[in-house]
């Protein structure tokens, strides 16, 4: 078998820094080390070797709002890798009465021209006796270990609290973790109602129908429901600080609670709706929108301290044309934005390069944080002996203005046009593949695998551990007074 070294190049992990070369055969990491030598040298002199970015939240061919997200597979991943992202997971959105294994034979079909691994969440859109069954077959059978569920988008995606919580007790059971899409989907669907009755069509609405208190009382709810289901939890796309707040609350209390900021959140704001061109605004709705530079400051604090683990992209790219589905009426714009093509740079350049994040943080948020919560940790998301060979050889120096012109992207334009990042892939390594070079794309349809995920075992036994410790006994008495003396 032929082996590759990365050569000359400084490690960075979420935990360590220091200089050595990586070897790689059959698309793994067979050795570290001084002075390796191999058939193929990649030269990463002046470069930083990291996990490959995992985007733990994207939208690839997404059924949604009566069309479906522009990018597929192949361009989703193809995005991904010339940004540095070397693995992503999507969502398999069953329909109404559809069964969980049905909608994931279709979400597999859908998957044969990746260029890079992936994985899938499991959507929760309703509440039967066969979605109990399935889940069990989605856990055990069908390597995932996500649950998703929408608080949002009502008549669509959105399940109630008695739905979610009986699933949150069923991932307790299965040893699997609950995802939440976290807006009280009764209280935009009520003013979305009041904003367009009174004229405010536009899509500035979308931003006033979803404040940040219909994420915060979501939040917080979730995370309730979760701890007396004795169920860790992710949120995904925290955007503000009333929901960040409800997390970091929830972790201090000793809950096991993760919060997901998208870069979208962390470098636009809602100014962006303002903007007097349709096109332009309509572009960037997304759900929760974007928020002020007072929620930003949150997000970048709670990346910092720890209390938010990872940054995601929540990549569903509509075209103009898509998002003119709602000229007349902002709750008929598709909602999502793109993103993954431009997580790592644009983290770099507004993170690391700025100070707000180090280096090695940057990798625990982009890569091994979440590694660790999905379960495939450190197959995915570790430079180490017999992890496989997802790596970026990251160019600090190197710099570009990100444009829809030279995007990945299947889209029509750029949610970070004109953004000038510095820090880019030189090298991008899919399982030891060399998927991208000095800015060319190399990518390999069909190179993408199915990474399967075995349910948890540490945290969610300690959690249902504990609650039998502490659940409700009937007390033994004696002397019981005789009724109607
Ligand atoms: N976020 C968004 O606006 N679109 C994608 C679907 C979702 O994640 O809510
Ligand atoms: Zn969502
Ligand atoms: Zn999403």
């Amino acid at each position: 078998m032929t082996t590759t070294v990365i050569k000359g190049g400084t490690i960075v992990t979420a935990d360590l820094t220091y200089k050595a070369d990586v070897k790689i055969e059959g698309g793994v990491i067979v050795e570290i080390g001084p002075n390796l030598s191999g058939d193929t040298v990649l030269d990463a002199v002046g470069c930083y070797v990291m996990p490959g970015g995992i985007d733990p939240h994207v939208h690839l061919e997404m059924p949604f709002m009566g069309t479906y997200s522009a990018d597929n597979f192949e361009s989703g991943t193809r995005a991904g890798l010339s940004g540095g992202t070397t693995m992503v997971v999507d969502f398999c959105l069953p329909g109404p009465d559809q069964s969980l294994l049905d909608a994931l034979t279709m979400w597999d079909n859908k998957t044969s021209r990746a260029t890079a691994d992936y994985s899938f969440h499991m959507a929760i859109t309703g509440w039967n006796e066969r979605i109990f069954d399935e889940m069990k077959t989605v856990v055990q059978d069908k390597g995932i270990n996500t649950f998703k569920h929408f608080m949002a988008y009502k008549g669509a995606l959105m399940v109630n609290d008695d739905e979610m919580f009986a699933s949150f007790q069923r991932c307790t059971e299965l040893g699997a973790l609950p995802l939440v899409h976290a807006e009280n989907g009764d209280v935009v669907a009520s003013m979305t109602a009041k904003l367009l009755a009174e004229g405010n069509n536009g899509p500035e609405a979308h931003a006033y129908s979803r404040p940040p208190e219909v994420e915060g009382e979501a939040t917080n709810r979730a995370i309730m429901l979760a701890d007396m289901a004795g169920v860790p939890l992710y949120v995904v796309h925290t955007s503000c600080e009333q929901a960040h707040e409800a997390i970091r609350r929830a972790r201090q209390k000793g809950m096991r609670v993760y919060g997901e900021p998208l870069i979208q959140h962390l470098t636009l704001d809602e100014s962006e709706y303002f903007n007097k061109d349709w096109d332009h605004a309509a572009r960037r709705v997304m759900s929760p929108p974007f928020r002020n530079k007072q929620h930003q400051d949150s997000l970048w604090a709670g990346l910092q301290s720890g209390s938010l683990s990872v940054v995601a992209t929540d990549h569903c790219a509509f075209t103009t044309e898509q998002k003119r589905f709602g000229l007349d009426s902002f709750a008929k714009i598709p909602n999502g934005t793109g993103g993954l093509e431009d997580r790592m740079p644009m983290l770099w350049t507004y993170g690391v390069a700025t100070g707000r994040l180090t280096m090695n943080e940057f990798v625990a948020v982009t890569s091994t944080n979440i590694a660790k919560i999905l379960n495939i940790y450190p197959k995915k998301g570790a430079v180490l002996v017999g992890a496989d060979a997802d790596l970026v050889v990251w160019d600090a120096k190197r710099s570009k203005t990100i444009s829809a012109k030279t995007q990945q992207s299947s889209i029509d334009y750029n949610v970070f046009e004109g953004k000038e990042v510095t820090g880019l892939p030189r090298y991008t390594l899919t399982r030891g593949y060399v998927a991208i070079e000095e800015g060319a794309v190399k990518t390999r349809e069909g190179h993408g695998k199915f990474v399967h995920r075995e349910p948890f075992t540490a945290v969610n036994k300690a959690l249902s551990t504990w609650k039998e410790l502490v659940a409700p006994r009937k007390v033994e008495r004696t002397g019981i007074p005789a009724t109607g003396v």
